[in-house]
């Protein structure tokens, strides 16, 4: 990733109105060269809307996009022979080959003769569909109209690559294919942008990660910055003699704990004490009150981080994509 050069793109304080429905909600972010950016948010978050006007399908109802420099609304011509994109699901003709369908697009986009020919090929070796080239696309499986989609996407050699939800319905070694070709692209020097509501399918994929909910950006970063943040939420296991709901009072009338669940022997919470030398205090306290046989600390995944995020049980944090 290069911080120094300016942004391949940037969004000011984005919106889009449907009616009085803000699907997208002042929203503001940046993507350096190279990046491989997930965009994760439940069904209905904004994904697809903010993922449409970035491909120039799309009008802004306020802000701005600026993508490789020009900006998208008053110069989508400029952007759209460089950007990549791939819906979540595309028409496709019938009685139309393989090859005719990315030789149709190749034309499109002004490759001649030889190069044409050549550029079609290679797509099609790298995709993994040279086999299917005489087929009819109408007659494809899920995963081979993703592959062709994916390889119709890479004919103008884009610099910048937005997928929607590109993995969804795929079988898993269709899935693990894909995540090789992002690699690939990745290596390349692209800069890919992958929505999904599937946070594990984006996190073996991609560096950074934008967490989107009722079209607004409610966190970005580096997986390692977010997985810190969710680590710095600890839920504690603890068993002891007796009954567990005295634990769960006690809990529950104390600062700091949250997600207090009873369990048959215990309870767990979620420990938002700010240091973990208030957390020792507190534990001491505890086992002064009650008869404590154990604690077991667990760290939360990025899943869980995301669901936490979700149901506001983690600060908001300033965002970093
Ligand atoms: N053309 C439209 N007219 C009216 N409402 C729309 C339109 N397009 C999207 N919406 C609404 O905007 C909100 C965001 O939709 P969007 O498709 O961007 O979400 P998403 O995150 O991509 O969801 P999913 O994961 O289900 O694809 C939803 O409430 C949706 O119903």
């Amino acid at each position: 990733m290069n911080q120094t050069s300016p942004p391949i793109v940037e969004v000011r304080d984005l919106c889009r109105l449907f009616g009085t429905l803000h699907a997208v909600d002042t929203v503001s972010f940046t993507l350096q060269t190279g990046q491989v950016i997930g965009l994760i948010g439940a069904n209905g978050a904004g994904k697809t809307t903010l993922m449409r006007m970035l491909a120039t399908l799309d009008q802004p109802t306020t802000g701005s996009i600026s993508i490789l420099g020009a900006d998208a609304v008053l110069h989508p011509e400029l952007i759209r022979h460089r950007i990549g994109w791939m819906p979540d699901d595309f028409n496709v003709y019938s009685n139309t080959t393989v090859r005719d369908y990315l030789d149709f697009f190749a034309r499109a986009y002004g490759l001649k003769g030889h190069t044409r020919r050549e550029t079609v090929a290679r797509l099609m070796e790298f995709t993994g569909i040279p086999d299917l080239a005489d087929r009819f696309i109408d007659k494809l499986s899920k995963g081979q109209k993703q592959k062709l989609g994916l390889a119709r996407m890479l004919v103008g050699d884009p610099e910048l690559l937005i997928l929607d939800e590109p993995a969804a319905g795929l079988d898993p070694k269709a899935r693990l294919e894909f995540k090789q070709h992002i690699h690939d692209l990745a290596n390349q020097g692209k800069t890919i942008l992958i929505s999904s509501h599937i946070l594990s399918e984006l996190s073996e994929m991609c560096s950074d990660l934008i967490f989107m909910d009722n079209g607004k950006i409610i966190r970005s970063g580096t997986q390692e910055d977010l997985l810190q943040t969710a680590s710095a939420v600890t839920e504690i296991l603890i068993r002891c003699i007796g009954d567990p709901q005295l634990l769960v009072e006690w809990l529950k009338n104390r600062e700091g704990w949250n997600n207090i669940t009873p369990l048959p022997q215990g309870a767990s919470a979620v420990c938002s004490l700010d240091s973990d030398e208030a957390l020792s205090r507190e534990l001491r306290e505890l086992c002064l009150a009650l008869p404590i046989l154990e604690f077991t600390p667990r760290r939360r995944n990025l899943e869980e981080a995301f669901v936490s995020i979700l149901s506001g049980n983690l600060p908001p944090i300033p965002s970093q994509a």
